[in-house]
């Protein structure tokens, strides 16, 4: 069993939003690693994060990637860290990883407009997010089998482009 899509990115990229666009248009299920960690732990992430820190949060993390990667067949996105852990890199292998790409500038908009508690970019967000871009890009890169840009244009162009790419070449890679 295989997802049909898998979203990765950097925070704020739209994993969820397109996920969850492209899941209704496949009709399909989606889930979200964010949201069944909060399921599973019974807190937000942001309570993770303070309670018990950033290590503890990419273990469960991975556990529950690793658990939907086997077991579900919709279409899943990740959180923007979960690609920090080797475990998980291994297992997206094979899988139709697309990766969101958006230019920093627009990650910090997006950010700062946002509701959402990202820990990780408390602070100087600008600054964090470089810092983030620069731990995780080469393993965004070499984990997608495709590559989606968005900036501030309409979601559906971003969500008709990952149709047209799943359509296009959704054999897993070997
Ligand atoms: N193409 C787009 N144009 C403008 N805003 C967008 C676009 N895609 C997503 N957004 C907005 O950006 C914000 C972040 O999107 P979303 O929560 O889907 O990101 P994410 O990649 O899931 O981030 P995280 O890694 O934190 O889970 C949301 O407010 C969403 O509405
Ligand atoms: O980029 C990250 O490290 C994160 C992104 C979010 O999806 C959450 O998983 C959490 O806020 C950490
Ligand atoms: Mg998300």
């Amino acid at each position: 069993m295989s997802a049909k899509a898998v979203f990765i990115g950097m925070p704020g990229a739209g994993k969820s939003k397109v996920g969850r666009l492209v899941a209704e248009a496949l009709g399909c299920d989606f889930q979200d690693s964010d949201d069944l960690i909060v399921q599973a732990e019974g807190r937000s992430i942001a309570s993770i994060f303070s309670d018990d820190g950033e290590t503890r949060f990419r273990e469960i993390e991975a556990e529950v990637v690793a658990r939907a990667l086997l077991d579900f067949d919709g279409v899943l996105s990740l959180g923007g860290g979960a690609i920090l852990a080797e475990s998980t890199r291994k297992a997206l292998r094979g899988h139709p990883v697309v990766l969101i790409d958006v230019d920093d500038a627009e990650l910090v908009r997006r950010a700062k407009q946002s509701s959402v508690v990202r820990p990780l970019l408390a602070g100087d967000p600008a600054a964090r997010m470089a810092a983030l871009r620069s731990e995780r890009d080469a393993w965004y890169r070499e984990a997608a089998l495709h590559t989606v840009t968005s900036d501030d244009g309409p979601v559906q162009r971003v969500v008709a482009e990952v149709l047209r790419l799943l359509g296009a070449g959704s054999e897993p890679r070997p």
